[in-house]
């Protein structure tokens, strides 16, 4: 669709910009010379978020994760029993274990290195391919300390085998020296891996936090009670009032039943043990059956339900088949039961009314299992749903028959859930009956034109300005826009009176045509897609996170559904000759200045101040074409469950002083963003 631009003039000369930049690209510059080919571990410094996805906080813990997963599977393959977790004042994290230590004799094809050697600077070595030496493992791909070395200004590898201790030092993926055998090791077995990420991937200010790791460290030690944890973190990182300790000792023989009580601490549950057990798949199945289920689960009146879950001791954010077997039994279980206590009305019962208010862990251990994608966030392998099922099944109907009291209640809230849900189909189909329901749509709102639900998009903007470009370069059919006006009101500590008088936010739930709260439902939703488009600076990081906040406290389900989403304007345009690119922060803009702008003629660079200010079809292209755009999915990442809301307590909450102190410990985003 054509977008009317003000000033023709200008609209000619930037089709002409447009044309010589796609003719450069086509022609001149692209001849042999141009098809790069990678080597070695390059193509992991070239585009880390492709094997850690990002070079976020996140990504960065996740490099820990990687060399912790490799001494969890030495443990749960029975060979380790004790991992040590040390953080430096330096930035150095360490990683021990006293298990076989990573193999150091020549490696059979390429005789003049040591396997450790392959092992750290190859992509895709390893021993977890399905041969002898693991049988469940996290690991699979032969890719993960490969990854962190390369993402590591500075690593070192100690082994200890035989007796004897071996070292490797390494710098961005680059050995320093050969395997050195440092001398004799009578009482150590193991790996120890030392390493600090590498500031120019993870910025210059970039650092571990000592509190996300402890957390890593514990579930590990409660996925796994075979092991013992122990944590050690240089007094200097820690800040005075924290709750980290300098020191640690994790071992949990009660495992995930230990971690489930942590959790739900003080809150009422309906049994006062939880649903927990452990069967190991070769006793049920038969002997060729590897692996094994632990889960624990209750249910609570008092919070919202969640469901952690693990593969081979890696978290699996997203569920996958481990968990649908696991509420597969549940339900069907439920149901039984009701049947036999004579509860008709068990029969409605589904797995959603079975996981509301229901809080599980499980964690299953299979051969070669198959998640999605490197982070591993969920399970694929379709036979873990019938193993999880078949083995949680039989001791759910034992606990639900051991204790009538418990069992019985349970039951008739499961039900209570079961009747909401089909309560508010009936109203909602009534309510279609009876009323071709006429929607009061704010006037500021720019609706799209097609009716249809699939693929629309409202985008969120801040200010009329920012809204009149918007609504001149977006796709009239299926995109719509609404302008807000100023800061919206904090919501974390705002009553709900307050909240529903408020305007802005008024006008937001009436053209999304849902109501905030308890009372939102996700069907009534009239987009695909919802996207905050804030301009890059600190005022637009603050109204992105008070209408994120707005919807995780009101509309969480929206967010669970993977509908919210940020759009990533650029902050500056680069332009040399016919040339332009748009860069997101000043990072994107240094990367680009190195590898696209080399010595040919001179660099221009532009600030944008605003998303008022781009001029429409710019706006368009970098921000709002589904075709060239980034969009960031809003999700909620957590280590450990109600972590989120401890965060948004933190920093939307009413105390000053703690918000204060996220800002500073995260400068470098705040800064980043500051104008
Ligand atoms: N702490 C350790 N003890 C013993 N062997 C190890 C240890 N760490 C790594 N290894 C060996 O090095 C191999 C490669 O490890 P790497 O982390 O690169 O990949 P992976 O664990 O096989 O798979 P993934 O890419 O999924 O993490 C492992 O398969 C294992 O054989």
């Amino acid at each position: 669709m054509a977008t009317p631009n003000a000033n023709p003039a200008a609209r000619a000369d930037e089709d002409e910009d447009l044309f010589q930049a796609r003719e450069d690209a086509a022609s001149g510059a692209y001849d042999a010379s141009a098809i790069e080919v990678l080597e070695g571990l390059e193509p992991v410094r070239k585009r880390p978020g492709m094997y850690i996805g990002g070079t976020d906080e996140r990504a960065r813990h996740h490099l820990v994760a990687e060399v912790l997963d490799n001494a969890m599977d030495e443990a749960v393959a029975g060979h380790a029993t004790r991992i040590e977790i040390e953080l430096d004042a330096d930035g150095f994290a360490t990683v021990r274990d006293n298990g076989r230590g990573i193999p150091v004799d020549p490696h059979p094809r390429f005789p003049d290195k040591s396997a450790l050697e392959v092992i750290l600077c190859t992509l895709h070595a390893g021993g977890k391919f399905g041969g002898k030496a693991y049988q469940t493992s996290g690991g699979l791909h032969g890719v993960g300390v490969s990854v962190v070395n390369a993402l590591s200004e500075s690593l070192v590898v100690e082994v200890a085998r035989g007796r004897t201790l071996y070292r490797q030092r390494f710098a961005r993926g680059v050995p320093l020296g050969p395997l050195e055998t440092v001398g004799p090791a009578p009482n150590r077995r193991g790996t120890s891996v030392s390493f600090r990420p590498d500031p120019q991937i993870f910025g210059e200010r970039a650092r571990f936090k000592p509190a996300r790791l402890l957390k890593m460290a514990r579930s590990k030690a409660y996925l796994f009670s075979g092991v013992e944890i122990r944590w050690k973190c240089a007094p200097e990182l820690l800040r005075e009032g924290d709750e980290t300790p300098a020191e640690a000792v994790f071992h949990f023989p009660g495992g995930l039943a230990d971690y489930l009580n942590f959790t739900l601490q003080g809150a009422a549950t309906f049994s006062e043990n939880p649903f927990a057990g452990k069967v190991v798949f070769a006793e049920k199945f038969g002997p060729d059956t590897v692996g094994s289920v632990e889960w624990a689960a209750n249910w609570t009146p008092a919070r919202d339900g969640f469901a952690a879950s693990y593969c081979n001791t890696v978290p699996t954010p997203e569920g996958g088949t481990h968990e649908a077997g696991f509420w597969a039994a549940l339900t069907k279980g439920l149901r039984a039961y009701g049947e036999l206590t004579g509860q008709k009305k068990a029969a409605q019962i589904t797995r959603e009314d079975v996981m509301a208010g229901g809080c599980a862990m499980i964690s299953v251990f299979i051969r070669e299992p198959e998640f999605v994608g490197q982070t591993k966030d969920r399970l694929a392998t379709a036979e873990a749903q019938r193993l999880v099922e078949g083995a949680v099944r039989d001791h759910f109907d034992n606990w639900l028959a051991a204790d009538p009291a418990a069992g019985g209640a349970l039951l008739d809230f499961v039900i209570q859930r079961a009747e909401e849900r089909l309560r508010r189909r009936a109203e909602k189909e009534t309510q279609r009956k009876t009323a071709t329901r006429k929607l009061r749509l704010p006037g500021k709102l720019a609706d799209c034109s097609d009716a249809s639900r699939a693929g629309s998009e409202i985008f969120l903007v801040e200010g009329d300005s920012a809204g009149g470009s918007a609504k001149q370069a977006r796709d009239r059919r299926t995109q719509a826009v609404l302008p807000l006006r100023g800061k919206i009101l904090n919501v974390a500590n705002a009553s709900i009176e307050k909240l529903t008088q408020n305007q802005e936010l008024q006008d937001l739930c009436q053209a999304l045509g849902v109501q905030p709260g308890a009372r939102f439902r996700l069907e009534d939703l009239r987009y695909e897609r919802v996207i905050i488009m804030t301009d890059a600076d600190v005022d637009g990081a603050h109204i992105a996170s008070l209408l994120m906040t707005f919807f995780y406290r009101q509309m969480r389900p929206l967010i669970d559904a993977g509908r919210l989403f940020l759009a990533q304007p650029p902050l500056y345009r680069i332009t040399q000759g016919a040339t332009s690119v748009y860069a997101r922060d000043d990072a994107h803009k240094d990367e680009l200045l190195a590898t696209r702008f080399k010595g040919r003629g001179k660099v221009e660079i532009g600030r944008f101040k605003g998303l008022g200010e781009m001029m429409p079809r710019q706006l368009k292209e970098t921000t709002m074409d589904p075709a060239t755009r980034t969009l960031v999915r809003v999700m909620i990442d957590e280590d450990e469950p109600g972590e989120t809301d401890d965060l948004v307590e933190r920093l939307m909450g009413r105390k000053a002083e703690t918000r204060f102190r996220f800002i500073q410990e995260n400068a470098r985003f705040a800064e980043a963003l500051d104008v």
